[in-house]
């Protein structure tokens, strides 16, 4: 982790969550520029085959546009791919904040991907299934400041890594849902799913959400406290942007201790409980009925299109 104190940066290896607010080590860098300063921008993008990645040294925002066509689905590559970005960025001293959105205009992502549940060996349904802990654990435990610009559906998984984020701004558009909605394709949203929603929205709202399996609509997630904002399409990242600043300019230290505070009990059931949850995904999943659930559930996905 990194805090800012009297123009020192101080620098820990890992982030809040697996190691704790502790070694610090002194490293001295100078923050050039706390707000989105367009003029002086330098963008450094690395990593390109499902995301693009573009840090820009002078804000220390980095932009996390998922470009996996057609629907940004989340598969054990996106995955992989994503945990090292995140990785990469945790460890950039120059990195203060991450935007995460979509290169495309109508989905933020579809969420896991169905293909990686259906159909395959229990070693790799365990392999995916540490991929999106690895995901989740990366997102909700990082040190930065994290802002999900869902500018577009983002339902399960894709609701998930908005869920892992600091705050959220969805693009106002009726069309655009974002929802827990596993128990509609037969399937259960496991304990750490849960508790992100519940940390979001409350035990009450997250129970009815997630019996029911709901999909909200910009304006009712809104309503209900899923999303903090709608903005409109076209100015969502320049939203995000400024909202970024506002998180920025609160000194680091003092935001990373809290975020930690907040954050630890719910990061720390999945770290101990990390095997069995593996265990778990992998006897549901394999059981014939679900399989036959999520068989029915791919069908419908082509159906609906034809
Ligand atoms: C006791 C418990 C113990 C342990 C727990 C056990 C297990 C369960 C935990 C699992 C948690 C699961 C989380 C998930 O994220 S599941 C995925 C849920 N996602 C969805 O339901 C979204 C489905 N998709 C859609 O609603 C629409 O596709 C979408 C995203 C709104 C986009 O609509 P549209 O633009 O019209 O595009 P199409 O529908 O035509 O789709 C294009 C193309 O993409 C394919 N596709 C869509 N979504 C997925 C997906 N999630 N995975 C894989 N593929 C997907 C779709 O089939 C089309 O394919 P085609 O080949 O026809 O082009």
């Amino acid at each position: 982790m990194a805090v800012l104190l009297n123009g020192l940066r101080l620098v820990s290896s890992g982030n809040l969550s697996l190691h704790g607010i502790k070694s610090l080590q002194y490293k001295s860098t100078r923050i050039l520029c706390q707000l989105p300063c367009k003029s002086s921008y330098q963008g450094r993008p690395f990593s390109n085959k499902n995301m693009t990645v573009e840090l820009d040294n002078n804000t220390g925002v980095a932009v996390i546009q998922m470009k996996k066509p057609p629907v940004n689905s989340l598969s054990l590559e996106f995955l992989t791919e994503f945990a090292i970005n995140m990785e990469k960025l945790e460890m950039d001293r120059e990195c203060r904040g991450v935007v995460l959105t979509s290169s495309n205009p109508k989905i933020f992502s579809a969420g896991l991907d169905i293909n990686e549940m259906y159909g395959k060996t229990p070693e790799h349904s365990g392999e995916f299934w540490r991929a999106v802990q690895e995901m989740w654990l990366k997102l909700y435990g990082s040190n930065m400041v994290t802002i999900a610009a869902i500018n577009g559906s983002s339902p399960a998984g894709g609701c998930l890594m908005a869920l892992a984020c600091d705050y959220r701004i969805m693009a106002d558009n009726p069309k655009y849902a974002i929802g827990l909605n596993e128990t509609k394709l037969g399937i259960v949203a496991p304990f750490w799913f849960k508790d992100s929603m519940i940390n979001v929205i409350g035990r009450r709202a997250t129970e009815h959400s997630l019996q029911l399996g709901l999909m909200y609509s910009a304006s009712n997630a809104l309503k209900i406290g899923l999303v903090d904002q709608l903005v409109a399409q076209d100015k969502i990242m320049t939203h995000a942007l400024s909202v970024m600043s506002e998180w920025l300019a609160i000194p680091d230290h003092a935001r990373q201790i809290t975020k930690s505070m907040m954050r630890k009990p719910t990061l720390d059931r999945l770290l101990t409980n990390r095997e069995s949850d593996i265990q778990n995904f992998v006897n549901f999943i394999s059981k014939d009925s679900i399989q036959k659930s999520l068989q029915l559930y791919l069908e419908m996905l082509k159906q609906r299109k034809s």
